[in-house]
């Protein structure tokens, strides 16, 4: 584990050279007073950052007593942890991978109780989908996918429920952003320019490695991470090699992910397990495992593209794979489900299994992501009803 910090030898500073000679004192006074003059600007000019930060801060701090409610808390997505105080999470535990195994039955039976008694109470239903808007990464992945519609999407992102709507909940305009946006490697700098006009700040999230299908050689995977990073993604959805999955080759697919993992350099590390493909929950556990073992940042059920994507069975168990890693390691890896999740009541059933497997600490946009396309768009009808009491219709929705 690379847990341990390193003591770096800090390099010693002579004595002497902390001595201002006199003669250079008298030759260079000018000098001496430009540099004084710089470091009070540069000094005031950090205060005044520093404010402007406090104030904006505030007013974003704001948002958690807009909604209703105090729990779950919304905080801006901007607070994120910075990318690169993120530590890589390698280990390889082979042994633990080969020995695992899920029980079916135990499975659908926890599913099946978390379903019947642990909804979220109706009355708590607003704040918790205003809460699930900051985790969404909001996607589109087509074949005609260019600047323009990049652009828009880029928009619902930065301002995600009309202005009527924010106005009713009493969220401040432009406060509530989505987690991230995704799109596909080649629109990557649209998406940055696009977020960058609106002066907002969130990440841009790029699939990568062969998507959805990862069916080419791992030089071409690896480069299309670079590509990717390159052109300014902060997060990287690779999808995993499933015939190394399938075979049970678990080193090969660890050493393929750690080759990812590092060719991801600051950028997260989304690990796409394209969980329809696995054929068992006892090859999504494994896989998810070694996931985690190569570093990923989150573990994420599908590209959105197979047969069968999110559900809640093959969730509770990367959950379960998280936690065990967690308590195994100490290192907390986050969740994204994703494939047609595109209804409220499908979010808060994802919110539910998050909150009862994995704790109130993994419902933020750190631990927790949904890769949805159109999931927004029923949150935005069904939050219209909470505040108007009747369902938005389209033109009531100008980014729909
Ligand atoms: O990663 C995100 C998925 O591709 C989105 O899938 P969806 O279009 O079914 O919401």
């Amino acid at each position: 584990m690379d847990k341990k910090t390193t003591d770096e030898k800090v390099p010693r500073i002579r004595k002497s050279s902390l001595k201002v000679k006199e003669n250079e004192k008298n030759v260079k006074p000018n000098r001496e007073n430009k540099t004084r003059e710089r470091i009070a600007k540069e000094k005031k000019d950090a205060k005044k950052t520093e404010e402007k930060r406090n104030t904006e801060e505030k007013e974003k701090g704001k948002i958690s007593k807009a909604v209703r409610g105090t729990n779950p808390k919304i905080t801006p997505n901007n607070q994120k942890k910075s990318t690169s105080s993120i530590l890589p999470k390698k280990m390889s535990n082979l042994g633990w991978v080969n020995r695992s195994c899920v029980n079916d039955q135990a499975v659908k039976n926890r599913v099946q109780d978390l379903l019947s008694s642990r909804l979220i109470h109706a009355d708590q239903q607003v704040e918790w989908l205003a809460r699930s808007i900051q985790c969404i990464d909001l996607t589109t992945l087509a074949g005609d996918d260019c600047p323009s519609n990049v652009a828009r999407l880029c928009s619902k992102a930065a301002h995600p429920l009309s202005d009527d709507l924010t106005n009713a909940l009493q969220i401040k305009h432009g406060l509530l952003t989505t987690g991230a946006v995704c799109v596909y490697p080649a629109r990557v700098a649209d998406a940055c320019l696009g977020l960058e006009r609106l002066g907002a700040n969130i990440p841009v999230a790029s699939v990568a490695t062969g998507f959805p299908t990862g069916q080419t050689s791992l030089k071409i995977r690896l480069e299309e991470i670079e590509f990717a990073v390159a052109n300014g993604a902060k997060e990287i959805d690779i999808v995993i090699n499933r015939e190394l999955a399938l075979s049970q080759n678990w080193g090969e697919l660890y050493n393929e992910l750690v080759e990812m993992r590092k060719a991801c350099g600051e950028s997260h590390m989304k690990s796409i397990l394209a969980v329809g493909e696995l054929c068992n929950l006892t090859n999504i556990y494994k896989a998810s495992l070694v996931a985690m073992m190569a570093g990923s940042d989150f573990i994420k059920t599908s590209t959105g593209k197979e047969t069968v994507n999110a559900t809640l069975p093959i969730g509770l168990v990367m959950c379960r794979a998280i936690r065990a890693y967690n308590r195994k390691t100490g290192f907390k890896v986050g969740f994204k489900p994703a494939g047609g999740i595109r209804t409220s009541k499908d979010v808060l059933q994802w919110m539910t299994l998050m909150k009862e497997e994995l704790g109130d600490d993994y419902l933020t946009s750190d631990l927790f992501r949904i890769g949805a396309s159109a999931l927004l768009n029923d949150i935005e009808r069904n939050l219209g009803n909470h505040a108007t009491g009747g369902y938005l219709m389209a033109e009531e929705m100008p980014m729909a």
